[in-house]
């Protein structure tokens, strides 16, 4: 019997041993593409008709774009899996997925202990007011003139988490060996049932400038989940008044561009969106997400799928 195809969409950088385990049952394909206007071409070709699963990274989007209703309606017929190596999944339309048949897995728990350390940095670094002496120190001016006010402890703080998935519990409990205490936020949407067919209201920008005014003066805001959760605009705007006093972001509305008033404001503590980029979690990632390929495989269905389609 001819062995099922998978189709490699980005690289493999550390599961060597596991990855090359798959060829006892699969042959692996990588696309000759090097824009999305050829993969398309190449999909066209029939170069990926026999293929079942698709292996995705996060950085392949440079070659395919977006997984959208466009490249979901060109994709191979007989594509009934994709498993996506990251937390997130915004890259990737789920609905339109669904609609072509099309199953998605992510990779939660992998990615919890090194996102919420990098949180805890930036809750730490924002709290303390360190990128201006740290920017001062490099300019020869040790910790600035006049030096900088002075910083708050996390101790006996409270911290709201919006998300309160592996992530956001996660953070919870180093936030506490901090002694700060939580108070959570979660969406949950409704089932099928309950819901009646309307559609689910996705998370962009639900931080706007409404919600920095409900918060009290001087807030420390922190994001390693998705830029667009919170309005950049309104969040540089929310800067500037003092409404929100100081912030730690990993993660941005137009990634790699960063607002130039973020860049701008010494208050901000910017990370390149490396919530997850350490060898240990990268390396644990790729397995899971190799996981997900075996299942669809010998299984015919995916370890971990995404949220939306939990109970298809
Ligand atoms: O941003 C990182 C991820 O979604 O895994």
């Amino acid at each position: 019997m001819m062995k099922p195809q998978v189709l490699l969409l980005g690289e493999i950088d550390h599961a060597h041993k596991e990855w090359s385990s798959l060829s006892s049952i699969a042959n692996v394909i990588e696309p000759k593409a090097r824009s999305r206007e050829e993969f398309i071409e190449e999909c066209k070709s029939g170069a990926f008709d026999k293929i079942s699963v698709a292996y995705r990274t996060f950085q392949s989007v440079a070659i395919t774009g977006l997984i959208d209703e466009e490249l979901v309606s060109v994709l191979p017929k007989g594509l009934k899996f994709i498993a996506h190596n990251g937390a997130g999944y915004d890259q990737i339309d789920v609905h339109a997925c669904t609609a072509h048949g099309i199953r998605v897995s992510n990779v939660p728990t992998a990615v919890d202990d090194a996102t919420a350390d990098v949180n805890m940095f930036l809750i730490l670094g924002a709290l303390r007011g360190f990128n201006t002496s740290m920017m001062a120190l490099r300019n020869g001016h040790w910790k600035g003139s006049p030096p900088p006010p002075l910083g708050h402890d996390p101790q006996g703080k409270v911290l709201g988490i919006l998300g309160m998935g592996g992530i956001g519990r996660n953070l919870m409990k180093k936030a506490a060996a901090f002694g700060m205490t939580t108070q959570y936020y979660n969406r949950s949407p409704l089932s099928k049932e309950l819901s009646g067919g309307a559609k689910y209201k996705e998370t962009r920008h639900i931080i706007s400038t409404k919600e920095f005014e409900k918060m009290r003066k001087g807030v420390v805001i922190v994001n390693t989940a998705r830029g667009a959760v919170m309005d950049e605009d309104a969040l540089v705007k929310a800067l500037d008044k003092g409404q929100v006093g100081s912030c730690g972001l990993d993660v941005f509305e137009e990634e790699p561009k960063v607002h130039p008033g973020l860049v701008a404001n010494p208050n901000v503590m910017l990370v390149p969106h490396m919530g997850t980029w350490t060898v240990e979690t990268q390396t644990k990632m790729e397995v899971w997400c190799i996981k997900n390929v075996k299942s669809a495989i010998e299984k015919g269905k995916l370890m971990s799928p995404v949220g939306e389609q939990k109970n298809m």
